[in-house]
C-alpha cells in the first residue's frame, strides 16, 4: 500500500484541506510526491583558468562517483552543426568560420575571439542563453534522478555570475606561468596566442580570492590528489536543512509550494 502521510506542517495543511474536500479522495499521493520539492542537492561550483586543471580535478570527482555537469561540453554541444547556437554564430561571423563539413572551426574561431574583446563579447552574448539553459536542464535531471551532490564545472563560473547558485565554489588555482607553460604544452599555442587566452579570463588571483576552498594545482598530481581527498570529504556531506532554505534551491521549493497551494485553495474555494 502506498504511504501518503504528509510530510511537514505546510504540505500536511494543503494536504488535510484537499483530503477534506473530497477532491483527493480517490487519489492515494505517495509520499515521495510530496517530498519531492523539498529534495535537497548540494551544488558544488567548479571554476578556474584555462588549463588550471578543472578538468583533471573534475575527473577525479566523476571516478568518484559524483555527478559532474560540465559547461565546456554544453558549449561544444551548443555549436554542433545545425544547432539553434550554430545558426546564430555563423550569421554573425560568418560561413568562413565552416569547415567544410559544415561544423565550426574551432581552432579558428578560437583565434579570432581570444584575439578580440568585441568578438568575444559577441560570441559570449550569442552562446550564453543557450549554455545556461543546458545547464540548468543537466543539474534538472541530476536532481529529478536524486543526486545529493553534484559539481557544475564552469571555467566562468564567475564572469557569469553563476556562483550564486553553487556552494562551496571551488578554484582550481595555479601561478600564471604555470598556467601559460601547461596551456602551451598541452594545445600547442605559442606564448602569445596563450596569453591572449589568459588574459581573456578573469585573474586566477581574484578568483581565489572569491572561493570557497582553494586547490593549488602548481604541484604534481600526487599532491593533487592528496588535496582532492579533504575536499571530497568536505563536499560530500548532503545539504543540511538549514543550508538549503538559505539557497536558491529553498527559495525555489517555497515558491513553487505557495503557488501550488495558491492554486489547490482556489479549486476548494
Ligand atoms: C571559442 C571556442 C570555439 C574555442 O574552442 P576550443 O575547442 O579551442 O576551446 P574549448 O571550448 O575547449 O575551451 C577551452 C577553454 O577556453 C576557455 N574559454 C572558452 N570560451 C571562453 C570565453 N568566451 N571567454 C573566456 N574563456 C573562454 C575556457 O577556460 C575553456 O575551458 C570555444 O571555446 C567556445 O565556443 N567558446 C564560447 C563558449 C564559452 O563561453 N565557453 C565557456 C563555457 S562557460
Ligand atoms: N598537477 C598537475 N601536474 C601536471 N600536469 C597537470 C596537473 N594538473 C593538470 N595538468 C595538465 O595540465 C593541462 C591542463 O589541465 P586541464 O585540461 O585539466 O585544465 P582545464 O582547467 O580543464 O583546462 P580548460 O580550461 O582548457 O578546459 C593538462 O594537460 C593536464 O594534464
Amino acid at each position: 500500500m502506498i504511504d501518503c502521510k504528509p510530510v511537514n506542517v505546510t504540505t500536511a495543511f494543503v494536504y488535510r484541506r484537499a483530503s477534506r474536500s473530497g477532491l483527493f479522495y480517490h487519489l492515494r499521493i505517495p509520499k515521495s510526491l510530496l517530498r519531492f520539492p523539498f529534495r535537497r542537492m548540494r551544488i558544488v561550483g567548479l571554476t578556474g583558468g584555462i588549463a588550471s586543471g578543472k578538468s583533471t580535478v573534475s575527473n577525479l570527482f566523476k571516478a568518484n562517483g559524483i555527478p559532474v555537469v560540465d559547461a565546456d561540453v554544453i558549449a561544444r554541444n551548443v555549436l554542433k552543426k545545425g544547432s539553434g547556437g550554430w545558426k546564430r554564430v555563423v550569421a554573425a561571423f560568418g560561413e568562413e568560420i565552416l569547415l567544410p563539413s559544415r561544423e565550426v572551426d574551432r581552432p579558428k574561431l578560437g583565434q579570432m575571439v581570444f584575439s578580440s574583446d568585441s568578438k568575444r563579447q559577441l560570441l559570449n552574448k550569442l552562446m550564453a542563453p543557450y549554455i545556461s539553459s543546458g545547464i540548468f536542464w543537466e543539474i534538472l535531471k541530476q536532481w529529478v534522478k536524486g543526486a545529493k551532490v553534484i559539481v557544475v564545472d564552469i571555467p566562468l563560473l564567475f564572469e557569469t555570475k553563476m556562483d550564486k547558485w553553487t556552494k562551496p565554489v571551488v578554484v582550481v588555482w595555479v601561478s600564471q606561468e604555470t598556467q601559460l607553460n601547461r596551456l602551451m604544452e598541452r594545445d600547442g599555442l605559442s606564448e602569445e596566442d596563450a596569453r591572449n587566452r589568459v588574459m581573456a579570463q578573469m585573474s586566477l588571483d581574484l578568483k581565489r580570492s572569491r572561493a570557497d576552498i582553494v586547490i593549488d594545482n602548481n604541484g604534481g598530481l600526487d599532491e593533487l590528489h592528496q588535496q582532492f581527498d579533504k575536499v571530497l570529504s568536505e563536499i560530500r556531506r548532503p545539504l543540511t536543512w538549514i543550508e538549503f532554505w538559505r539557497s536558491r534551491q529553498g527559495a525555489f521549493s517555497i515558491l513553487g509550494l505557495v503557488t501550488s497551494g495558491l492554486l489547490v485553495c482556489k479549486q476548494l474555494n
